[in-house]
């Protein structure tokens, strides 16, 4: 039996660690260090870090000293952390505390077991096929009002789609009502404000408006906890008002409301990303678009049952190569909790590490021609992703794997079976896409030119 490891929670209030001068690496600009990298070319970076220093080096972005970290193995050890070494907690915190203080990936260990479970009933199967049929009427009438006069800005529309399908599916509200109008201004200031440099509360910045919006969100989760408990609505956020701990008791409203704040913001742009992407690769191969179309036809349905999702394989293999290409959460952090080894270098403790996802997915040691838009790599006779159990991780893994996944994946294919039924679609002659990385990936406008069908 493995032996437990206990841990000091010292280390939740240790300054990072700044100096990796013992790893070779590069700093790049002063203050900003590689951070333009980070946004614009992240998959170059990472491999000329790798061509330069091999697996593990160090970076500065924004002051700030990571170890990057590359290659499968690795990976392997950090997401699985089997000797306690690091803190998905103190990873994160810097980005994510502002706005999403106690969000999952804000938890570590025994507090994290805990608290994943107020979760885990609003991810099972039963509440999976109450979803669906929540999702579709909504999906149906955003895409079926798309102009197609004028070429559509794909990533605006998609976003307000899922926006709305978050109200509905996430916190049980009406779509067409001012309390989803207000709730979906108050998320999308959020998410501004995570982005802001500067790191005052105070009104008329965009730091100011995202804690604005943090409180209101806080506000209207905390006064209908206990109306959802007496309910037996469907929706996620009811499901983790219900939810009760080992002893009957209910979780705490402050960690219900710290769980569904941070729900929406790991599902919305993530989802909207992966729409971007396939939108992406499927305009640049249009033979693609064609044979998703005639799977959603040979299916000959107007609306898309749970135990259908199986069925679309095709659509299935676009979702898994687009978020190969292009991971939606493209980064992954954590903070190391003591001294530990990595690449044969000693790594101090409270140093930030950090993972981009696209390098692996694209290592030529487990995938054949990696920058190719290539979904039947993902076939049963195939199976590049199974080369190695860490060169294909968009969803994370260990403890903090993504616990939405499967939720994603029936939104995407939700989402492409009305719109691959409403419309065949192209982008302008002109068109050149142009990805950025931060704060999560997507092309550049992506205008498409819609035809009806
Ligand atoms: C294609 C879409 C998505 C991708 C690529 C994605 C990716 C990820 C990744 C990589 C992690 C782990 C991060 C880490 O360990 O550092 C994660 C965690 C998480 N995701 Fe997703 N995600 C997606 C969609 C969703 C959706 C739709 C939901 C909710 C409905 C969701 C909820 C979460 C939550 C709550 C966590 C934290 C899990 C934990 O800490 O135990 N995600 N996701």
């Amino acid at each position: 039996m493995a032996e437990a490891v206990t841990i000091d929670k010292e280390y939740q209030t240790a300054p990072d660690n700044r100096d990796l001068s013992h790893i070779p690496g590069a700093d790049g600009l002063p203050y900003i260090g590689k951070g333009l990298k980070f946004i614009f070319s992240l998959d170059t970076l990472a491999q000329q870090h790798y061509d330069k220093f091999g697996e593990v080096s160090r970076v500065r972005a924004l002051n700030q000293a990571w170890l990057m970290v590359l290659g499968a193995d690795n990976w392997q050890r950090i997401l699985l952390d089997r000797e306690k070494n690091f803190s998905t907690k103190k990873g994160y915190e810097s980005s994510l505390g502002d706005f999403y203080p106690d969000g999952l990936l804000l938890r570590d260990h025994d507090e994290h077991k805990l608290q994943r479970r107020l979760l885990q009933k609003a991810f099972k199967t039963q509440a999976m096929k109450g979803y669906i049929t929540q999702m579709t009427p909504v999906l149906q009438r955003k895409i079926a009002a798309v102009d197609v006069s004028q070429p559509c800005l794909f990533g605006p529309m998609v976003k307000d789609a899922l926006l709305d399908v978050g109200a509905k599916i996430f916190i049980g509200m009406d779509v067409e009502n001012d309390d989803t109008a207000r709730l979906n201004k108050a998320f999308v200031d959020i998410n501004h404000g995570l982005l802001a440099q500067v790191k005052f509360d105070i009104p008329g910045t965009s730091f100011g408006r995202g804690k604005r919006g943090m409180r209101a969100l806080h506000s209207f989760f905390r006064d209908e906890i206990p109306l959802r408990r007496k309910g037996s609505a469907e929706d996620m956020f009811s499901h983790m008002c219900r939810e009760q701990q080992d002893d009957g008791r209910y979780f705490d409203d402050w960690d219900v409301i710290a769980n569904a704040a941070f729900l929406l913001f790991a599902a919305h742009d993530t989802t909207t990303s992966t729409l971007n992407s396939i939108m992406m690769y499927t305009t640049a191969h249009p033979e693609w678009q064609e044979k998703m179309r005639a799977e959603v036809e040979a299916l000959a349905k107007d609306e898309l049952d749970y135990d259908d999702l199986d069925k679309l394989v095709v659509i299935d293999r676009v979702f898994h190569e687009a978020i190969r290409l292009v991971p939606p959460a493209p980064i992954g952090t954590r903070r190391t909790i003591r001294e530990c080894e990595m690449g044969g270098y000693t790594i101090p403790a409270n140093t930030k590490v950090f993972i981009p996802f696209p390098f692996n997915h694209r290592d030529p040691r487990y995938w054949t021609e990696p920058l190719r838009f290539d979904p039947d790599r993902f076939s049963p006779e195939r199976q590049e992703h199974k080369n190695h159990p860490f060169c294909y991780h968009p969803f994370g893994g260990g403890a903090h794997k993504c616990i939405g996944m499967h939720f994603a994946a029936m939104l995407v294919k939700v989402f492409m079976f009305h719109f691959l039924k409403h419309y065949r679609y192209r982008t302008p002659e002109d068109y050149q896409p142009k990805l950025q990385w931060a704060p999560l990936p997507k092309p550049t406008k992506l205008p498409l030119l819609l035809e009806r069908i």
